[in-house]
């Protein structure tokens, strides 16, 4: 199977819009990240058309909740046999467990992941939740949390990629967010960085939407995007 680097970020409130984007595309290129926005309008019948089409699924919902919930959460996620979903790193070590432990008994486990701090947030913003820790020694201690606990990866920044690659170790998944590629619009997000810097930082998957979906062309602008991490 192959093991696209860049998840494109399905965000898109038009059906018809992915679907004429996905048209386009392969899943030798990308893998698709389904969030709460297309989840909550289509529903699990669109996630299962896109595994249906071979695409590595990303199932971006951030399960956040007591243990027993976020468990049975990700078990019925797994059903539907995307490849990777999430949950939030700070719903705590015994949320997290369960989770991975519920996985054991699906047949199609997915990769599971946690998000540490989201790359929206900056200095200022983490300021007003009032943690001890600065941001990147909270996103170490999230990532060291969900280590711990025996889960796959972290969703974080790029900027704490590197920092993460030497403490969790080579196959402890690092997916960023947060990317944008010289030129595109910030917007909302904080902690960004270019394709290849996020790269070069240690990532291993790069969750991309609006640098493509808000593109005059998404499927140039992700070629662009794929071309400038080979060369
Ligand atoms: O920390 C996080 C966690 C998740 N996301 C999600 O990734 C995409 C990013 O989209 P862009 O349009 O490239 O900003 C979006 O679906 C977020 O929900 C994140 O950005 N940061």
């Amino acid at each position: 199977m192959s093991d696209p680097k860049i998840l494109v970020a399905l965000d898109y409130h038009d059906k018809n819009k992915a679907l004429e984007l996905i048209e386009q595309l392969n899943p030798q290129l990308c893998g698709l990240k389904v969030g709460k926005e297309m989840f909550t309008l289509f529903g699990p019948s669109f996630v299962k058309e896109l595994v249906d089409k071979n695409y590595n699924v990303f199932l971006d919902l951030k399960f956040h909740d007591i243990p027993n919930t976020v468990a049975k959460a990700c078990q019925a996620a797994a059903e539907l046999g995307v490849w990777m979903i999430n949950v939030h790193a700070s719903g705590g070590r015994v949320m997290m467990e369960k989770a991975r432990e519920a996985l054991l008994e699906t047949d199609n486990k997915p990769l599971l992941i946690a998000v540490t701090m989201l790359t929206s947030m900056n200095e200022q913003v983490y300021s007003e939740l009032g943690y001890e820790r600065n941001l990147a020694d909270q996103v170490s201690h999230l990532a060291q949390m969900t280590l711990d606990s025996g889960l796959d990866g972290v969703v974080c920044s790029s900027w704490e990629a590197e920092q993460l690659k030497q403490q969790c170790g080579k196959d402890f998944k690092l997916i960023t967010p947060g990317i944008r590629p010289v030129g595109s619009e910030q917007g909302d997000q904080s902690r960004i960085m270019t394709p290849q810097q996020a790269i070069n930082a240690g990532s291993d998957y790069l969750v991309i939407g609006r640098p493509i979906t808000k593109a005059d062309d998404p499927y140039q602008a992700l070629c662009e995007i794929s071309e400038s991490l080979v060369s």
